[in-house]
């Protein structure tokens, strides 16, 4: 073979194992990224949950506080005084609380008693709990945020808040994963605690956020990030947003990606050696199929039919058989494909014809009638000179039948014709392997078919309770009813054999009587068979 040739052969097999690999790989990918896409939407989601249940509960604590000093005497009295103070001592979130009049004045802090009241903010109007900020807190020198409760009698109870403080306990630093995670005033988005880099823009789609959402790329000039944000359920107007870092939503773990090209890479290389060699194999069997022919490797071997009811052999079902020198001997599943495709089946089936004419000569002198029947298929249907050894051989043998499967019947429209010129011809056309060819049965009307060869599986079903079993019985009634000849295939069984012959099949191929035999073992056992069945006749 040029080297050339096998190079391109070479060539053509790593190609076709790279598209193959590209595809199955490139599903694979897609599969690797959703999945990894999505468990890191989950990680984020689950960050930002677990800093909205731990600010959540923070804020019902001091709310709680808020609640109780409802009850505290505004002139601010020691008693006053102390109770602040406590409460700053009990709860470090809380740096100062502080108590506002009707018109925005400080009256007093935990620290001290304010004469006069200091103006800190707008005469209080607004309602139950609430947040101002961010603030720069004096003492502090930090940014703060305030929260605040109006008393039913106007006066306001604050609580300052050190954003730095809150950052810390609710441990945000230990999120660097992310872009950023922020405590944010909901109506504008500005962010009052934040840890990362905050890019939203302050305003639709986003804002403001009325519940918990989660968006991917359209808040953040299109770079394709992902983020979750959750109002505070204590305090709606403050919430939670987490954000991705926009590469490690996208990118998959290099590690990942490493294993799938190392797998990629080998599962190209496996599979264009599994190609190569396959085509190889296909191209030495195509040669070694030729060598066999000229060499005369090939052989056919004879299976007996017979009529249950005498138990004599009435005919045979001529199969192949391939001597192979090295393999020793094979059967026709392992060649006929690759003699189909080459076309080689052609010169096999005539050389078969005449073997068997030249082998089975013997028997015709003894039995005119002997049945002897070929496989054939479509494209052998249409080669003339084929046909004309089937003419040839039906000179010699009168019982001349030839086993077409259904696929094979319904192959070419020519087909029919060739069928019935053989049928004219006084050549027997038989269906093989019977019901397994899903077709449909009208065929059997328009096709010159005499012989149905009920298959294996419906005999191997006799006896057992599965789903070929109550097919055989149709199949037979139908036979009946189309008024077509019948012979059982595969018939293993005494068993199998007896139901065959109570419901009218007696023509039986199988192991129960003899496997396919060679032509010295057909032509002992056909001699003894005459031997017995004259004996029969002698003694009826
Ligand atoms: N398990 C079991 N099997 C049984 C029994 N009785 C017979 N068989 C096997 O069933 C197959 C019957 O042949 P087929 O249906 O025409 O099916 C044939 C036929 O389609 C094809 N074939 C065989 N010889 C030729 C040939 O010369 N030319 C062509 N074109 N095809 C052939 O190969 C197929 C297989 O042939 P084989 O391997 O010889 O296998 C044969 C035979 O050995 C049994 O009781 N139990």
């Amino acid at each position: 073979m040029p080297r050339a040739y096998m190079f391109a052969k070479q060539l053509r097999s790593v190609a076709l194992a790279w598209l193959a690999c590209s595809f199955i790989f490139g599903i694979l990918l897609a599969l690797l990224f959703l999945q990894h896409r999505d468990s890191e939407k989950h990680h984020i989601q689950s960050i930002a949950e677990k800093v909205h249940f731990e600010l959540n509960s923070q804020i019902k604590e001091i709310d709680e506080f808020l609640n109780q000093a409802q009850s505290l005497d505004v002139s601010c009295p020691p008693e006053t005084l102390f109770r602040l103070r406590q409460q700053v001592f009990k709860n470090p979130a809380m740096s100062e609380i502080g108590i506002v009049n009707q018109k925005g004045q400080l009256l007093c802090n935990s620290y001290e008693r304010l004469n006069p009241p200091i103006q800190t903010t707008a005469p209080i109007k607004a309602d139950g709990l609430r947040y101002h900020g961010p603030i720069i807190s004096e003492y502090m020198e930090a940014s703060a945020f305030v929260l605040a409760r109006t008393r039913p009698d106007g006066y306001e109870i604050n609580v300052l808040l050190p954003s730095d403080w809150l950052r810390h306990t609710l441990e945000l630093e230990q999120y660097s994963g992310l872009d950023f995670i922020a405590l944010v005033d909901s109506q504008t988005g500005v962010p009052i605690i934040l840890k990362g880099h905050y890019s939203l823009p302050l305003n639709e789609p986003l804002f403001p956020i009325k519940r918990s959402v989660q968006a991917q790329g359209e808040f953040d000039d299109g770079q394709g990030k992902y983020l979750y944000a959750k109002p505070l359920a204590s305090l709606p107007k403050l919430a939670i947003i987490a954000s991705s870092n926009s590469l490690s939503i996208f990118l998959v773990a290099p590690s990942s990606l490493s294993v799938l090209a190392v797998l990629y890479l080998f599962a190209w290389a496996a599979l264009s050696f599994l190609h190569h060699h396959y085509e190889q194999r296909q191209l030495s069997l195509k040669s070694q199929l030729k060598h066999a022919i000229a060499k005369q490797q090939l052989f056919n071997v004879y299976q007996p039919l017979i009529d249950a009811k005498t138990q004599n052999i009435v005919g045979v079902e001529v199969l192949i058989r391939w001597q192979h020198p090295t393999e020793g001997e094979l059967g026709p599943a392992y060649f006929i494909p690759e003699a189909e495709r080459s076309g080689a089946i052609v010169a096999i089936s005539i050389a078969q014809v005449d073997t068997a004419l030249e082998e089975l000569a013997p028997l015709f002198t003894q039995n005119p009638d002997f049945k002897v029947s070929f496989n054939v298929n479509g494209q052998l249907l249409c080669c003339q000179e084929y046909l004309n050894t089937l003419y040839k051989a039906h000179q010699q043998i009168n019982a001349l039948t030839i086993e077409l499967t259904e696929r094979d019947v319904l192959s070419q429209h020519q087909v029919q014709q060739t069928l019935e010129q053989l049928v004219h011809q006084g050549i027997e056309v038989a269906v093989d392997d019977f019901g397994t060819g899903y077709c449909g049965l009208q065929y059997l009307q328009s096709f010159p078919i005499d012989l149905l060869k009920i298959d294996q599986s419906f005999v191997a079903s006799i006896g057992l309770d599965n789903l070929q079993s109550p097919v055989l019985n149709a199949v037979i009634e139908m036979a009946n009813k189309l008024d077509k000849k019948l012979i059982a295939e595969g018939v293993e069984t005494p068993h199998q054999a007896a139901y065959l012959v109570s419901k009218g099949v007696t023509v039986h191929q199988g192991w129960c009587y003899y496997k396919a035999l060679k032509i010295n073992a057909l032509k002992k056992i056909t001699h003894t068979n005459t031997a017995l069945s004259l004996a029969n006749i002698n003694a009826a």
